[in-house]
């Protein structure tokens, strides 16, 4: 199934185990990821992988995780011999949805704006159009 890259990472147009807004800007070259391990793989190493890499909290969508995920996400998308975007979890999880310890002060609007690559009134208004040319798959269940 082709879904719209972004879309699926805005709240409104995703199917709800497949919700999260990433961000982007990835220097796959020498960038160290806390959260996150990045790789090209593929014959033509045109595949960009995001794995979540926070098993102890099943990949809780922490600032940090998600800071990380924007900048691979950008990187890739303005990588041009990236055709395709895969976002993984760990082997117990995909993600355990928002961090509810880090942002347990936070109303669910406020996780949106705080956490997500686009924020809540972009994708409400359906300003955050697909301008990329990569395509997103995400692989795994949200938990
Ligand atoms: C944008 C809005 C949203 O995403 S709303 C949804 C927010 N997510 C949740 O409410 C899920 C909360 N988590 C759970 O209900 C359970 O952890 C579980 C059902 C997903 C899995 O249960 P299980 O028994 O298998 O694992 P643990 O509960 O022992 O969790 C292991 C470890 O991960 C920490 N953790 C789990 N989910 C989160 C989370 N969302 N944010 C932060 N941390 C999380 C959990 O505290 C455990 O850590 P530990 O240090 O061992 O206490």
């Amino acid at each position: 199934m082709a879904v719209p890259l972004r879309a699926l990472l805005c709240p409104t147009q995703a199917p709800a185990h497949l919700l999260l807004r990433a961000p982007a800007r990835l220097c796959l070259a020498g960038t160290q990821f806390q959260y996150l391990v990045v790789e090209k793989k593929g014959e033509k190493q045109n595949v960009g992988v995001i794995q979540l890499n926070h098993p102890k909290a099943l990949n809780a969508l922490c600032d940090g995780l998600m800071n990380e995920m924007n900048q691979a996400l950008n990187d890739f998308e303005d990588d041009p011999h990236i055709g395709a975007i895969v976002i993984t979890g760990s082997e117990k999880a995909f993600a355990a949805g928002a961090d509810i310890k880090g942002d347990a002060d936070q109303n669910f609007p406020g996780m949106l704006r705080g956490q997500f690559p686009c924020t809540l009134e972009q994708s409400l208004s359906g300003q955050e159009a697909s301008h990329s040319s990569c395509e997103w798959i995400f692989s795994g269940q949200w938990l």
